[in-house]
């Protein structure tokens, strides 16, 4: 298990990282999600010893992570930073062979990978004259290609098409399935919530919610209907929730999306629906990840402008 333990980092007057901590046990793929410059790469960053905790500790199955276990983790940062000049085969091996390989079995290493991501026949060509798609298919072979024990990937997806999304979302999959514990970092929370056992969201440098995709998008157990009614001219109709007792609206998008006190019958809301117009849609719900991100995140920018008003309310 990789632990983050109460990691602070400063730089001058801004608090990147304000006491974070979370693990990722092994066999997860474990999303780190956050606004831009929430401090994810920063911590990704502490994690492969790149950059320096003010405070806190890294932990890796139990112990102080130091440079002789960090061989063993594998790391894609953000500033991509492979050589543009050096074929792509002869720099992957060398990589491997920095994490203890011996040469033919990092060659073996590189070709292997190469052939999984469908780049056999550039492995001879400069990284720098491969599409940028495929670079970043390299960058996340450099991550792989010792077989790595923790995986550490920084916006590993970004940039890249649907069939480079699904070939590396495999990997990474797969990886987990053998053993690996995967921290990635992304700002793509449908591919996060298809991809990842496991998440957390963090603002200002701040755990702010952790936990499995289930529990993340279930929230507090909240009961939510979305409904959707249209009138005769097939318009969507929305103003019959306003008068009904027992329920919150949390959205229109599409119809309504409302929340029910524990207790009430949600016989109730269909007949209210049924009164209004054609229902098209009535079903319970859990939030999407990317719902539950903008109400958590949200909710706590407005209580920290709001102040005091947001305490009343
Ligand atoms: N070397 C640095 N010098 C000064 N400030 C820094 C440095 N690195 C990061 N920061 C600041 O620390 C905060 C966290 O940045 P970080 O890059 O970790 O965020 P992030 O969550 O990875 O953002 P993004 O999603 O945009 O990549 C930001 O306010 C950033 O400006």
């Amino acid at each position: 298990m990789l632990e983050l333990v109460d990691l602070e980092r400063r730089f001058g007057d801004v608090v990147a990282l304000g006491g974070l901590s979370f693990a990722v046990p092994q066999g997860q793929v474990f999303g780190f999600v956050g606004a831009n410059g929430a401090g994810k790469t920063t911590a990704m960053r502490i994690v492969m010893g790149v950059g320096a905790a003010d405070r806190g500790e890294v932990r890796w199955c139990g112990a102080p992570v130091d440079a002789a276990t960090r061989r063993r983790f594998g790391y894609m940062p953000e500033e991509r930073g492979l050589y543009p000049k050096m074929a792509v085969r002869r720099q992957l091996a060398y990589l491997a062979r920095l994490h203890g390989f011996a040469r033919g079995d990092a060659d073996r290493a590189a070709r292997g990978w190469l052939e999984r991501l469908g780049l056999s026949e550039r492995a001879e060509d400069a990284l720098e004259d491969l599409s940028l798609g495929n670079q970043q298919r390299v960058q996340l072979i450099a991550a792989f290609v010792h077989g790595p024990e923790l995986l550490v990937l920084d916006e590993p997806f970004s940039g890249l098409d649907p069939l480079g999304i699904d070939a590396m979302s495999r990997v990474v999959r797969d990886a987990a399935a053998n053993g690996a514990a995967v921290l990635f970092s992304s700002h793509q929370l449908d591919l996060v919530e298809q991809l990842c056992d496991g998440v957390a969201i963090i603002d200002d440098g701040r755990l702010v919610a952790v936990g499995t995709v289930d529990e993340l998008r279930r929230g507090n157990g909240d009961r939510l209907l979305r409904v959707r009614v249209v009138g005769s001219s097939g318009a969507l109709v929305g103003g019959w929730v306003d008068e009904l007792a027992g329920v919150r609206v949390r959205g229109r998008e599409g119809g309504v999306l409302l929340e029910l006190d524990p207790d009430l019958d949600h016989g109730v809301v269909l007949d209210a629906a049924r009164a209004a117009g054609s229902v098209e849609h009535f079903g319970f719900v859990h939030l999407s990840l990317a719902e539950r991100y903008r109400e958590v995140v949200t909710e706590r920018h407005q209580a920290r402008v709001g102040g005091p008003l947001a305490e009343v309310g």
